[in-house]
């Protein structure tokens, strides 16, 4: 639990001290969204921030880029760092559960949205800009390419990705360079080093505790039941002994804080779904009682269906390498990165992956049962609108171009062959077969129908949702950045509503 920087954060996994405590703001998850925000929050106010898993400090699975992949080999039910789900369509995937969150086991690639993200979200251009910048200044690098991402970069470029866009932070057609959260000495930033930029004197993290529902305060005359704390687990301990947090009550309902969720998209949807607030029959299903009766909330879950091919005939114990190159193709249509993944320990295996950008293909969330620490079902109904499948086939193709360059078979040390690219028929059914993910999945809070625009959730006060869950498609190349961003990004439009100066 050694606090990070000056010290002054407080971090501690003791559920019974907080116990009865208030707070301006309660976030709950310490995730790549939910640092920045709290940080930003603690500028002004006194945040409580509740984290189910334990501090990134001091792990070197986390930390070190030579491990990067390692922990995600290494899951468990309920405490490693990964947690590990399988949507009701049969493909694997994987959700951080530590401080930091998911940009603590990512890939660490970085790289802004598009303009046209930004227009369609409605946000303030110079806002974003200056969060991107923010961001950027505290956990972002741009260092040395390996000699297997240079291969990438040649590869993309010889399948006509072009241009050659250098390196640049920004959502450009061609093949790029990006920022990455591993600094030039192999070591990772994660969303928690943010916490640092606030004031941590005005932050608790309480780690190692599962959020399991929001506490509602029913105001009859009004007919409104406004958020006033959370009830919360040890994440190892009963599900029956539960603790309580409260927000700090003012007589004015404008001066009071809210309940904010930041747990992530499937975390959030969830929270929420057990704390009442989603479609009426699903909760009567679980004996849950109404708060409000919100049909799309776990609604519109989408993931990007994924093809990657492994280049290598055989494991090797080359060093893990994350992406740091990635080209943009089919007119923004089609990502593709290449890297390499360990298998065990001192295994690795090299692998070029794509993604379809803009699936047309939406799925549902829904609980399994009312442990948070659970996960719930989740469909994303990969493929199962034909324009999918034809972008997939389009994807799969020119990964057949991009597996057969010149470059690397001169990096893997093997004869040049032109590779015959794969009929439609072959790629459809290689994409249905291999539909895989790039764990960019997000949804089941949508602003428009979850949240308002300043991720308020509708039919409730006090409470809001600042993460993944509330985009309907993935930011740029890899969401990371853009969420890191929208934390800071609504944490600042959370401090002017209140009129009070960054
Ligand atoms: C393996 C992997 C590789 C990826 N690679 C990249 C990449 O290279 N670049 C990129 O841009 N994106 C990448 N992504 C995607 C990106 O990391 C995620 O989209 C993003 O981090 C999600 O941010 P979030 O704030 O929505 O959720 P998260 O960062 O997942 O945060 C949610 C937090 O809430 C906590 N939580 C959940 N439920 C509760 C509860 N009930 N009580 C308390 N706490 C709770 C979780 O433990 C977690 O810390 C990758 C993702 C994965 C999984």
């Amino acid at each position: 639990l050694e606090p990070q920087g000056n010290g002054q954060l407080y971090m501690t996994s003791d559920v019974k001290e907080i116990s009865g405590k208030s707070y301006d703001y309660i976030v709950v998850g310490g995730g790549t969204a939910g640092c920045p925000l709290a940080a930003i929050l603690s500028k002004r106010f006194s945040v409580l921030l509740v984290e189910r898993g334990s501090s990134p400090y001091g792990n070197p699975l986390v930390m070190d880029k030579k491990y990067y992949g390692l922990s995600l080999l290494q899951t468990d039910e309920y405490t490693s760092v990964a947690q590990s789900f399988t949507s009701e369509d049969g493909v694997s995937n994987l959700r951080g559960r530590v401080l930091g969150g998911s940009s603590a086991i990512n890939g660490g690639f970085y790289s802004r949205a598009s303009e046209d993200f930004i227009r369609k979200a409605g946000w303030d251009r110079k806002l974003v800009r200056d969060a991107y910048k923010w961001v950027e200044s505290k956990v972002v690098f741009q260092s040395e390419i390996t000699p297997w991402q240079a291969v990438t970069k040649l590869n993309l470029l010889e399948a006509g990705i072009l241009p050659d866009n250098g390196f640049s932070l920004e959502h450009i057609k061609g093949t790029k360079v990006s920022g990455s959260v591993f600094d030039e000495y192999g070591r990772r930033h994660t969303s928690a080093d943010l916490l640092q930029a606030g004031n941590p004197k005005r932050i608790t993290v309480l780690l190692n505790a599962t959020v399991k529902s929001i506490i509602f305060n029913k105001n009859a005359n009004r007919n409104e039941s406004r958020a006033g704390g959370i009830r919360f687990i040890q994440s190892n301990g009963s599900l029956n002994q539960t603790y309580e947090a409260y927000l700090k009550q003012s007589k004015n309902s404008s001066s009071r804080g809210d309940v904010i969720l930041a747990a992530g998209a499937l975390g959030s949807p969830q929270v929420l779904l057990l704390s009442g607030i989603g479609p009426q029959q699903h909760l009567q299903n679980f004996n849950i009682p109404l708060v409000a009766d919100l049909k799309e909330v776990g609604q519109g879950m989408q993931d990007n269906p994924s093809i990657g091919i492994l280049l290598d005939t055989k494991s090797e114990n080359r060093l893990p390498d994350p992406p740091q190159v990635v080209g943009i193709a089919d007119d923004f249509k089609i990502i593709v990165q290449g890297l390499i993944l360990p298998i065990s320990l001192n295994e690795t295996r090299i692998v070029i992956s794509a993604k379809v950008a803009f699936p047309a293909s939406r799925g549902k969330l829904e609980l399994n049962n009312t442990d948070p620490r659970q996960n719930p079902a989740v469909n994303f109904n990969y493929l199962s609108n034909r324009k999918d499948l034809d972008e997939c086939v389009k994807l799969s193709q020119l990964l057949d171009q991009v597996s057969s360059s010149k470059a690397i078979a001169l990096f893997l040390g093997m004869e040049h062959k032109n590779k015959s690219m794969s009929t439609e028929d072959e790629a459809r059914k290689l994409c249905k077969s291999n539909v895989r993910t790039f764990y960019h999945y997000h949804g089941g809070c949508a602003v428009g129908s979850v949240v308002d625009k300043d991720h308020r959730v509708y039919g409730v006060k006090g409470l809001r949702v600042v993460d993944g869950s509330t985009f309907s498609e993935s930011p740029g190349t890899n969401p990371m950045a853009t969420l890191l961003m929208l934390g800071r990004y609504q944490a600042i439009k959370i401090l002017k509503e209140r009129n009070c100066p960054v």
